[in-house]
């Protein structure tokens, strides 16, 4: 299994990124690959900003647990999934830290591979001391209006005891696993939503991440998908 760490993507940047970086890098590797890996997506600050936010929610017991499924079809499963989520409104500042370079990365997409993305949702997710995401595909084809999948994660000072990684595996042989990602604050991974299965091995810690989705629009003549 390859080490994460040998898909970064260009060099590790010390000043802030020239514009089109690191945009087009995974758009890039989003291309070619189908996926790609991002570290230091964001600035620290921003990262800690919404580590804040998510520990604030978590305080106010604002949070819900996560369930699998859409519409009628949605249910809660601990066997499946632990964590407990959050979905961003785009309301408050804080959450435009990250909303507002994920709406620029989806135009860059957009222009540069034509995937027509249209919207984009996304949750703040806490995974409790020992919680898991068993092996899942976050989109069946045809099935959803989810194109590309995104996590983005937001934990200081993760040690490889800690845990938690995401296990991400082969499309062309889905038993074999491509590499395992620690959820390292600044980390940003995107993939392919239909092609990709992927867990979160338990965490021996409390795990905060965002994950989210660009969406195509699959409204027909009778159904409006996404949902205004
Ligand atoms: O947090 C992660 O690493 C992945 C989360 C995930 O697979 C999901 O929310 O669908
Ligand atoms: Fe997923």
């Amino acid at each position: 299994m390859a080490q994460a760490s040998s898909l970064e993507l260009g060099t590790r940047r010390t000043g802030p990124p020239p514009p089109d970086e690191p945009y087009a890098a995974i758009v890039d590797a989003l291309a070619s690959q189908g996926y790609a890996v991002c570290h230091e997506f964001l600035p620290t600050a921003d990262v800690l900003a919404l580590l804040q936010h998510s520990q604030a929610l978590q305080a106010q017991q604002a949070l819900q647990r996560a369930g699998i499924g859409r519409g009628q079809d949605y249910q809660t499963n601990r066997f499946v999934r632990q964590d407990q989520i959050h979905w961003l409104q785009g309301t408050e500042a804080v959450e435009q830290r990250f909303l507002a370079p994920m709406a620029e990365l989806r135009l860059a997409i957009n222009r540069a591979l034509f995937m027509g993305l249209f919207d984009y949702e996304a949750h703040l997710a806490v995974y409790p001391e020992g919680a898991f995401y068993k092996k899942h595909i976050d989109a069946f084809q045809g099935r959803t209006n989810r194109r590309l999948s995104t996590v983005l994660y937001l934990n200081f000072d993760w040690q490889p005891a800690d845990g938690g990684a995401l296990r991400f595996y082969d499309p062309e042989q889905p038993e074999q696993a491509l590499f395992d990602l620690p959820p390292t604050a600044g980390t940003l991974v995107v993939f392919e939503s239909e092609r990709f299965w992927h867990e979160v091995l338990p965490a021996q810690r409390q795990r905060y991440s965002i994950a989210g989705w660009f969406r195509i629009n699959a409204s027909t003549g009778w159904r409006v998908d996404p949902p205004s």
